[in-house]
């Protein structure tokens, strides 16, 4: 038979094992929907407290493990998943430069081509604004940050407000930018807390999902930069994306805006 004649063969590659760690969460709940429905994905291990991580690893032959735990555990997880040779998207906050130079450590140490993204907001409209507001900021006299969350959230503030106070600290320093402009002499506690020098301010309140507001001054005009998750679905895409490019990503990656390449 010529290959002009030969039958097609459909081209089968298999599906990428996932398996979501703090699956009975409310991240972790509606990850593994979004895996379920995702093509080229499957969802092999739903893991909850109490389980351990290696034996279900080992069991399900999980590719790329998803992470929305919570603080305490997640470095712990993904320490165990780099020994196990599964590449981990993670999403739980909680991150340190402590915490992620032992990562990097392992990794190197480990030299196996595992790959872990951590990124503190998997939605679009947070990520496009934390690059906004990191460049704008070094234009503008003041800047401050409000995060806005559900009161169920454990920590504050958000590791979204601490990235984008990153982020912002970074660009203006490059910019020999100074310290924002505070005559505040009494009161301090009321002004937020200071991360990298600028100021976050967290509100709890029950009816909201995940906000972000970036308030940039200048005599005479003002910029803010909003970005509201109103559902939980609005991070899916992102962590799909995470997912998906886990395999050819190997070591430590720290932002989902690495991904989109608008970083
Ligand atoms: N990067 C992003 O885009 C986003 C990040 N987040 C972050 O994700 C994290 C989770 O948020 P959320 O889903 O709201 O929190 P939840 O408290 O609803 O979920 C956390 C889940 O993790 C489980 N858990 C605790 N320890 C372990 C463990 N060792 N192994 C497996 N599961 C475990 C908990 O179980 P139990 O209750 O039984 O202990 C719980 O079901 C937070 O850090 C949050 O800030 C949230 C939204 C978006
Ligand atoms: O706990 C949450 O809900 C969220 N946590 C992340 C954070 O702390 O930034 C991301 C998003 O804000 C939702």
């Amino acid at each position: 038979m010529t290959s002009s004649t030969a039958p097609d063969t459909p081209e089968t590659t298999n599906p990428l094992r996932v398996a979501v760690l703090g699956a009975q969460g409310r991240m972790g709940k509606t990850v593994c929907d979004a895996v379920e429905a995702a093509d080229g994905l499957e969802l092999v291990a739903r893991v909850d407290s109490g389980e351990d991580l290696a034996t279900v690893l080992e069991r399900s032959k999980a590719q790329v493990a998803v992470d929305f735990t919570v603080p305490s555990v997640t470095e712990a997880n993904v320490h165990a998943l780099i020994d196990a040779g599964v590449h981990a998207v993670v999403g739980t906050t909680g991150w340190d430069e402590a915490s992620l130079g032992r990562l990097s450590e392992h990794l190197q140490r480990a030299h196996n081509g595992v790959s872990v993204l951590i990124a503190p907001n998997f939605s679009l409209s947070a990520v496009f604004a934390m690059t906004l507001a990191a460049k704008a900021a070094p234009y503008f006299e003041s800047v401050e940050i409000v995060e806005l969350h559900h009161p169920d959230k454990v920590d504050a503030p958000s590791g979204t407000a601490r990235h984008t106070a990153a982020a912002i600290s970074a660009t203006r320093s490059a910019a020999g930018r100074g310290s924002s402009p505070d005559a505040t002499e009494t009161g301090h506690e009321a002004r937020g807390a200071v991360v990298d020098g600028i100021h976050v301010h967290a509100v709890r309140l029950r009816g909201l999902t995940a906000h972000e507001e970036i308030l940039l001054g200048n005599p005479g005009e003002q910029l803010s930069i909003r970005q509201d998750s109103f559902e939980r679905t609005s991070f899916m895409p992102g962590v799909v994306l995470a997912v998906r490019k886990a395999p050819s990503r190997p070591g430590l990656t720290v932002g989902l805006e690495n991904l989109l390449e608008i970083g």
